[in-house]
């Protein structure tokens, strides 16, 4: 695969997302250095990274650096994004590229106190960010064009998929979709009128598979748009439509029903049934989208 030219780039937040960023960076010959302030989570990195040289690790940023591009990927919360953006700004040359890898908060939220916002942008990456290739750009309302131009071409030659958006909404497009099916989803459960297992074989044997090789508007042109307009007549008013979360995720969540890393969920898991399914999570997904690559090439052709 070509090689990105010689470049250097900063993470900060050395987490799930910092390390997956970190380890495509190294693959592609990208100088990284990732910064976390939590040196328990560094040394999980380190460990994770296998004998990359290109990573180097560090508990604090640095002055006087000058990378080409710094992500910003530490823990979901405004005001500890915008500190860290103070201190990334503080420390790099004005040249740098800044990103943040925020899922939804508002890039201008996050910018609110940048000296150059011109040169900041969000870059949503997916997890694990080294195998999956969409990558959604999110401008600011300050954020130069020539700044998301040079961003794109970078994650093209990261191997990356990028897509822009026009205007920068809450939770971009991906999380504003997996939120409206989840939404549904635990309204269904709810109501009683699937059980979890049941649900999970309906959407992944149904939408799911054949969404992994058409997006959903152009799997409904195959479809048929007079055909999807009907269903939508009957079926909008029955659809669940609260501006709450469930009261199902809420009690799940205060009775430490957290998911795969509490031991429960929706299902139960082991230390075992957890790390097996994410080591074979890993190559299947790259499995999956060798697939739709060529699903999508063989149709352009
Ligand atoms: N996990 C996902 O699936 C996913 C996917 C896409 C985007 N994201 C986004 O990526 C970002 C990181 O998510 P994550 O899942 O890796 O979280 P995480 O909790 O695994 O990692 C966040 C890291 O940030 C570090 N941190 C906190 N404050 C810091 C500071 N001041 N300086 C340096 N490091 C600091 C923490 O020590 C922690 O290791 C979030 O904005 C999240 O919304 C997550």
């Amino acid at each position: 695969m070509m090689q990105v030219e010689a470049l250097n780039a900063v993470v900060v937040g050395a987490g799930t997302m910092g390390t997956t960023l970190a380890k495509l960076m190294a693959a592609q010959g990208v100088s990284v250095i990732l910064v976390d302030t939590n040196r328990h989570v560094l040394e999980t990195s380190r460990l994770s990274m296998g004998e990359s040289a290109a990573v180097g690790f560090a508990s604090e940023l640095t002055a006087g650096q000058h990378p080409d591009f710094v992500i910003e990927s530490v823990t979901e919360d405004v005001a500890v994004k915008q500190q860290v953006i103070a201190q990334i700004e503080a420390s790099v040359a004005d040249s740098s590229i800044i990103m943040t890898n925020t899922s939804g908060i508002p890039i201008d939220e996050i910018a609110a106190n940048m000296r150059l916002p011109q040169r900041f942008l969000g870059t949503h990456f997916f997890n694990p960010a080294d195998i999956v290739p969409a990558v959604e750009v999110v401008p600011g309302s300050h954020t130069q064009a020539s700044v998301v131009e040079t961003a794109c071409r970078w994650l093209k030659q990261l191997g990356k998929r990028p897509a822009i958006l026009n205007t920068c909404v809450p939770g971009f497009v991906a999380n504003r979709i997996q939120h409206a099916v989840m939404r549904e989803c635990l309204a269904l459960l709810e109501r009683g009128v699937v059980e979890p297992e049941a649900l999970d074989d309906i959407v992944q044997y149904s939408i799911g598979v054949r969404m992994a090789l058409n997006g959903p508007l152009y799997q409904r042109d195959l479809n048929g748009l007079d055909t999807h307009l009907n269903i939508a007549r009957y079926l909008y008013p029955d659809l669940d439509a609260r501006d709450k979360p469930a009261a199902l995720l809420e009690d799940y969540v205060a009775q430490g029903r957290l998911g795969a890393k509490a031991g429960r969920g929706f299902y139960r898991w082991s230390d075992e049934s957890r790390a097996q399914h994410q080591a074979q999570e890993r190559e299947s997904l790259q499995r999956i989208i060798k697939i739709a690559t060529q699903h999508a090439k063989e149709n352009a052709s």
